[in-house]
């Protein structure tokens, strides 16, 4: 369902993207959905900085092997660093289903929130999402992420006190479907873990059955 990940970011990235927050300029979150009174916050508006924390956040969430195996990412919008000062919130929605990009559309089947900044840096300002009638806040340390699917209702609740940064991003995976996204990482991951300490001829069996789900439902890499 969610994946949280702690150790997405080193130091070293974090004090790269906190720069390159601090000198750019950043403009109304609504340039990008200019009919969503829901959205309240600011995104970069530099090409060049854009073009450098996309990159260095793909290549974190490409290079994190627990990512990979969860979200099985055909396609990665580049990250947008997304400030909210006091006062700022979005109002509970759902992502849009396709993400337009230069290199043509992509779906958004999970959607991600890296968090950059300081957690005690704010007050307020979790990712709440909302399940049934059950809501579940999100306040991340600063280097961690969480992921979690695209179609579920959530906010970002209203920031009372100082300043949030983070970066947000969109995941097409090979894998459409939540509920066999999540089958098939949980038998990869018994695979993986237990694989090696199984008998051997079980090892195949299990090896087979998770191929024959990968060829059923998961789109080429
Ligand atoms: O700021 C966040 O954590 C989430 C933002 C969000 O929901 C979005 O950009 O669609
Ligand atoms: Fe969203």
């Amino acid at each position: 369902m969610f994946k949280e990940i702690p150790d997405l970011l080193s130091a070293e990235q974090l004090r790269q993207l906190r720069a390159i927050a601090a000198a750019a300029p950043f403009v109304d979150g609504r340039i990008t959905n200019p009919h969503n009174t829901a959205k309240q916050n600011l995104q970069l508006h530099d090409q060049s900085s854009y073009q450098q924390s996309s990159q260095l956040l793909i290549q974190a969430l490409g290079a994190h092997e627990d990512f990979r195996n969860f979200a099985m990412p055909v396609a990665i919008a580049p990250p947008m660093l997304t400030r909210y000062e006091a006062g700022m919130r979005y109002g509970a929605h759902t992502d849009a289903a396709f993400i337009p990009l230069p290199s043509g559309p992509i779906r958004s089947d999970l959607s991600c929130t890296i968090f950059v900044n300081d957690p005690g840096e704010y007050r307020g300002g979790e990712l709440v999402i909302h399940l049934g009638t059950r809501s579940i806040p999100f306040k991340g340390a600063a280097g961690s992420a969480i992921v979690y699917p695209s179609d579920t209702l959530h906010e970002v609740a209203p920031v009372t006190q100082g300043q949030r940064l983070v970066a947000i991003t969109f995941v097409q995976s090979r894998v459409a479907d939540p509920f066999r996204r999540e089958m098939l990482y949980e038998v990869n991951e018994i695979a993986a873990l237990e694989g090696l300490g199984m008998r051997a001829e079980n090892f195949t069996r299990m090896q087979l059955f998770q191929q024959r789900l990968m060829r059923y439902w998961a789109d080429k890499p």
